[in-house]
């Protein structure tokens, strides 16, 4: 048996336990400041086994996973320090930001193979309720070793990742937190802040609230994201904040500038530049929620087509994860889009319906 100890309950350490539970010679330990989470996680089956003191769960781990917000990850760490660790034990994180977490591993744990990890998937939801077995699925895993981390050490720790099917990338810490400053940190102060222009708005008219339609929600979303995680982001990735912040105010002075002149070419060219470039970014389905298998099913448009097409899934044990009517419109055929989890119950709910003469076809 290999011993994971799992430390932070919340839904990325939820998540990936969840992840590793398929292999059997797994057991997962989980540990949480909050006892409530850990019972929960125990409850739910996200977790083997529950600890209640962190040193009963490290120096029994083979490899320790600490999946709490990056603050609180160094402290951890402070604490391992002072534990009879197993020797030969992996230790890794989750953490968002990398070049602090790495260095003080260096520091504090200097005998043991610590490396650093983020994978990039996840969620404004916090909590162990929130947690997915399928969460990094495709997704990009981002993993730090340094000149001190063996490739056996690597090798071992990936054996494990890969249960989570996500993608691993090698990269250096600094590196990391400059690039993932620029797609993650800062769109969460971009996305804070246009929540708190709202506000301020609220104070005057208070109609505001009821107009903010599609567009402010879309880009606010993560504006919902857990406020301890996030300021602990930032205090870690400070120097890359501080200049994509500086950066930002620039250009945001010169779009100022454009709009006072009325420059309509150059106004212009700042979205359609954008467009350009947004459109062109990489469409390949990332994390739990878009990594879709459709299949698409001509419907004669009656009523109730949508709870029979329904009940003939249930009724094999097929998990959907979105339903929508294409087209129904009067004497035409309806069109079903049906999103399945994995190419297995795509196949299977293509057999059965195909047993029921449902017209199918995929795209
Ligand atoms: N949420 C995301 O989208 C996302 C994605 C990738 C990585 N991350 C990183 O993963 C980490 C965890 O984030 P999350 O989204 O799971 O947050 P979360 O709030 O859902 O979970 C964090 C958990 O850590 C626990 N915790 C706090 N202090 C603790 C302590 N001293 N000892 C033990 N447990 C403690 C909390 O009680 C909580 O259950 C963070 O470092 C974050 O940067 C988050
Ligand atoms: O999807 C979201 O809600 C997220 O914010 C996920 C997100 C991101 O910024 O993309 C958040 C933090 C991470 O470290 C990785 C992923």
């Amino acid at each position: 048996m290999t011993n994971i100890f799992i430390i932070g309950m919340g839904l990325i350490g939820g998540s990936l336990s969840l992840a590793l539970k398929n292999d059997s010679t797994f057991h997962r330990l989980g540990y949480d400041i909050s006892e409530d989470e850990t019972n929960m996680a125990h409850q739910l089956g996200v977790i083997d086994e529950r600890v209640t003191r962190l040193q009963d769960g490290a120096e029994r781990a083979d490899v320790i996973i600490i999946a709490t917000p990056v603050g609180v990850t160094i402290k951890i760490m402070e604490q391992l320090s002072t534990m009879a660790l197993k020797k030969g034990v992996i230790l890794t994180d989750v953490g968002s930001t990398k070049r602090t977490i790495v260095e003080q591993a260096e520091r504090l744990l200097p005998s043991v193979c610590f490396i650093g990890g983020h994978p990039m998937a996840g969620s404004h939801k916090s909590g162990v309720t929130a947690a997915q077995e399928h969460l990094f699925e495709n997704a990009f895993y981002l993993l730090t070793p340094t000149a001190e981390t063996s490739r056996d050490e690597l090798i071992s720790l990936k054996n494990i990742l890969k249960l989570t099917k996500a993608r691993f990338i090698e990269l250096d810490a600094k590196r990391h937190d400059r690039l993932v400053g620029v797609v993650s940190h800062f769109p969460h102060i971009v996305a804070a802040g246009l929540v708190h222009q709202l506000e301020k708005m609220q104070a005057t008219d208070d109609q505001v609230t009821a107009l903010a339609a599609g567009g402010f929600k879309d880009i606010t979303r993560i504006a919902s994201a857990s406020p301890i995680m996030w300021r602990d982001i930032l205090v870690h990735n400070k120097e890359e904040m501080i200049r994509l912040m500086n950066e930002w105010q620039q250009d945001m002075d010169g779009i100022r500038e454009l709009i006072e002149n009325e420059d309509h070419e150059s106004i212009y060219h700042f979205f359609a530049g954008a467009r350009q470039v947004r459109e062109g970014l990489p469409q390949k389905s990332r994390g739990a929620i878009p990594a879709f298998y459709d299949l698409y099913v001509d419907v004669p448009d009656h009523l109730g087509v949508v709870s029979d097409v329904t009940y003939v899934l249930a009724e094999n044990k097929i998990h959907l994860t979105n339903i929508r009517i294409l087209e129904a419109r009067e004497d035409i055929m309806g069109v079903l889009r049906l999103s399945f989890r994995s190419e297995e119950d795509r196949t299977h709910a293509r057999a059965v319906l195909m047993e029921r003469h449902y017209q199918i076809y995929e795209q």
